[in-house]
């Protein structure tokens, strides 16, 4: 049977071969789209075409940039085909960097074009080859009059140097006018400016700082794993201001001798910014940057150095992972257990479990750096399957912050505001020493709910069924899940009572308000994603922290980690507890590592460094733990429970969300599912279950969870059972979640 149809396509090659002369090549393209087969194409005669080369075809009525891939083209006639238009100019995608983008697909269960998508990032803003630019030089030849103005831009030109025309004015003192006017009578002419100078390479030979004896072991151990020039993973869990990031940089450094590669991932983009400086002080230049906030040319030029090797080390967001390295030697993942390295809508991918495979392909080194590394992380370095190197203590000897609880149900604030007075007290100590305070809390905005005082009425999104959070800085209700913003009214909605509104519960604009009257003259900063943005607003603002221009930083998560201010010795986290209750696996060990990692601010230049937790469960094995300083008592606690519970990394789990127009349509579905999933050993499937965030922009949610045993295919399973599920209709959507994050 078999054999028979081979021999028919056999057969039918063969007459294809006949029947058409000169036979035309196909090659398959794969696209940018939600597609997961890439689409066949004839290859026009002269051209020449290997897979990897990216080339312009012709979609519906559009060109579209594609990536040939590999395989025969289909045994369909040539001629009948659409000839794709012709190849680009650009570096193609090398074979290891194919074979990521089918992993990444296959394993995320995102369609392969869609996967693609995310590696041509910066590829369509290409600005195509640079405009010779043109500049002004003097030709000798003396204008009809000479007037003072005329006398300076031509003394300023008599070198012969070619100039800008805004260079040539600002170094005669003279407006562009005057220059245009001695154009116009010869004495002055066009030519073109010679090209910049390249931009500066990091160098890899200049002095690092000197290491200590444990930081300077570690280091050697990452050379070494880097000049292997094979695949090979490495914790490396060194407490916070360990020197983490001093350490790593060898590694890089290492990379760079041998004129390769490197990458580093930060979780956040006010991460990237202090590590540019740091970078450049170790390497005497900036690394390319590459995150969302990079503009679009910024973007085309570091892909395309990325792709001729000529971009050495990057630091960049999750998406750089997508990036077409030409030779990457080393992929550093920072802060590895942070859960911004997932990404939850389009291709839903964890940016740190993907830099393994990617490393994996390319026989590269990866670097897991975190002071509080994922149980994932630390379960695969006992099995054996990553290595491990311990900075135990902080850099120059300097002590871990002490840490305290305040109990909110005995010891907490006055009402009507948020701040305990123990708290007041350290932060007021802190101050009059001429030390700096960060004030923690993870809610953007003044306040999570506002309700009407007279007729109880609260109000909520008209798309999610969330509340709207008041940013009173913007004066608007906000909706964090979909957007949605209006002004705050000034009336209840529901009882039409005048100034009857009132915001409950504490973001950090609030904390701000009550933290400028308890500390008249503080000069107080707002850290937070909504009111800095990403871009030099924050990086001037992160600047002045760190030269002491700023007292009190208040901050969600966005200030918890890896920033370095030498004066701040004081941390006050505001709700240890809100993140504990969540229907999440991981509620405790991210608790953790949030309230870890932000007390890690404290202390660490020379002055010793304080920590107040505000909690109402002070014996929560978190606190606890926190207050004892008790990290591997807690880490091994919260591992034998997931064990228990085969929870990641002792089961596998995936999540399907199905939304629809309204809830009985999404429900509908969710049963149709549930029904049809195979029955297998050693998974089970629960739900379908109303979604915690039961709406989001208009679309009713439920959710079915897949539980597996650890050794357990649970792509190849989905794949299955998705594939024979009754076809969506009416709108429902389905989105499948790979090891999920998120619960909601
Ligand atoms: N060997 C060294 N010589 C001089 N300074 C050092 C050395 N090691 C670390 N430092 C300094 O100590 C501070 C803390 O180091 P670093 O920021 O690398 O710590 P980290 O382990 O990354 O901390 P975190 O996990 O909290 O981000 C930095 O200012 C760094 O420059
Ligand atoms: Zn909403």
């Amino acid at each position: 049977m078999a054999r028979s149809t081979a021999e028919d396509a056999g057969r039918r090659r063969q007459e294809r071969i006949e029947s058409r002369l000169p036979v035309l090549k196909t090659v398959e393209v794969l696209l940018p789209v939600a597609l997961d087969r890439p689409l066949t194409y004839a290859v026009p005669e002269g051209l020449d075409i290997v897979p990897g080369d990216l080339v312009v075809v012709p979609l519906g009525t559009r060109p579209t940039v594609g990536v040939v891939w590999d395989g025969e083209g289909a045994a369909v006639d040539a001629a009948k085909l659409k000839p794709l238009s012709g190849k680009v100019d650009a570096a193609g995608f090398s074979k290891p960097m194919r074979s990521f983008i089918d992993w990444v697909a296959v394993y995320t269960l995102a369609p392969r074009g869609q996967v693609l998508r995310m590696a041509l990032r910066g590829l369509a803003e290409d600005p195509g080859p640079p405009q010779p630019r043109i500049g002004l030089r003097a030709t000798g030849v003396a204008p009809k009059r000479l007037t003072p103005a005329r006398e300076k831009a031509l003394a300023a030109a008599s070198d012969g140097v070619v100039r800008s025309k805004k260079a040539l004015s600002e170094a005669a003192g003279v407006s562009t006018s005057v220059l245009d006017g001695l154009v116009a009578e010869g004495a002055l002419q066009p030519a073109p400016l010679p090209p910049p100078p390249p931009p500066r390479q990091p160098d890899p030979d200049l002095p690092g700082p000197e290491l200590s004896v444990e930081q300077a072991a570690s280091a050697r151990a990452l050379r070494e794993a880097v000049a292997a020039r094979a695949f090979s993973v490495t914790l490396l869990d060194g407490v916070t201001g360990s020197g983490k990031t001093e350490v790593y940089c060898e590694a890089v450094a290492e990379a760079l001798s041998a004129g390769r590669q490197a990458l580093i991932l930060a979780p956040e983009i006010a991460l990237t910014i202090p590590f540019l400086d740091r970078f450049a002080k170790r390497f005497g230049a900036r690394p390319a940057v590459w995150h969302a906030s990079v503009g679009e040319k910024g973007r085309a030029a570091v892909r395309a150095g990325v792709a001729d090797g000529s971009v050495r080390a990057v630091v960049a967001a999750r998406s750089g992972l997508f990036l077409p390295f030409k030779d990457l030697a080393l992929i550093v993942v920072d802060e590895e257990h942070d859960a911004a390295y997932k990404q939850e809508d389009g291709v839903a991918y964890n940016a740190r479990d993907m830099a393994v495979v990617r490393a994996r392909i390319e026989d590269a080194a990866v670097v897991l750096a975190s002071a509080t590394p994922s149980i994932e992380t630390r379960v695969n370095v006992e099995r054996g399957r990553y290595d491990k190197l311990a900075l135990p203590a902080r850099f120059g000897g300097r002590a871990m912050p002490a840490v305290q609880a305040i109990d909110m149900r005995r010891v907490g604030p006055p009402r009507g505001s948020w701040l305990a007075p123990a708290m007041v007290h350290a932060v007021t100590e802190t101050l009059a020493a001429g030390q700096q305070a960060l004030l923690f809390l993870n809610r953007r905005g003044y306040a999570p709910l506002t309700l009407c005082r007279r007729c109880g009425h609260r109000m909520k999104c008209p798309n999610c069924s969330a509340w709207l959070v008041e940013h009173r800085f913007r004066a608007s209700l906000v909706c964090h899940h979909c957007g949605h913003s209006a002004p705050t009214p000034k009336t209840c909605p529901a009882c039409a009572a005048e100034d009857a509104l009132v915001g409950c519960g504490p973001g950090v604009e609030r904390i701000r308000d009550e933290a400028a009257e308890r500390f008249l003259g503080a000069r107080i900063s707002i850290l937070s994603s909504d009111v800095m943005g990403a871009g030099e607003r924050l990086k001037a603002e992160l600047e002045a922290i760190e030269r002491g221009e700023i007292d009190i930083v208040v901050g969600t998560q966005m200030v918890t980690k890896g920033h370095h201010f030498p004066n701040l010795t004081f941390v006050g986290a505001i709700d240890a507890d809100f993140a504990l209750g969540a229907a999440d696996p991981r509620a405790a060990e991210r608790t953790f590592q949030m309230l870890q990692q932000v007390t890690g601010r404290a202390g660490r230049g020379e002055k010793p460094g304080r920590a107040l937790i505000q909690t109402h469960d002070p014996d929560h094995a978190v606190i606890r733990a926190l207050v004892a300083g008790d990290r591997e008592g807690f880490y091994r606690a919260e591992t034998a429970s997931r064990e228990a519970a085969m929870m990641p990394p002792f089961g596998r789990l995936a999540g399907i969300v199905i939304s629809a127009p309204t809830k009985e349509a999404a429900e509908a579905h969710g049963r149709a599912l549930a029904r049809i999933a195979p029955k297998v050993e050693g998974v089970r499937v629960l739900g379908p279950a109303e979604a915690p965030l039961a709406m989001v922009r208009g679309r009713a949610r439920v959710r079915l969870l897949a539980q597996s045993v650890r050794d357990f295919d649970m792509p190849g399973f989905l794949r299955d059972w998705l594939g024979a599920a009754p076809p969506a209709r009416g709108g429902v959507r389905i989105a499948v979640d790979v090891d999920p994050q998120s619960f909601m």
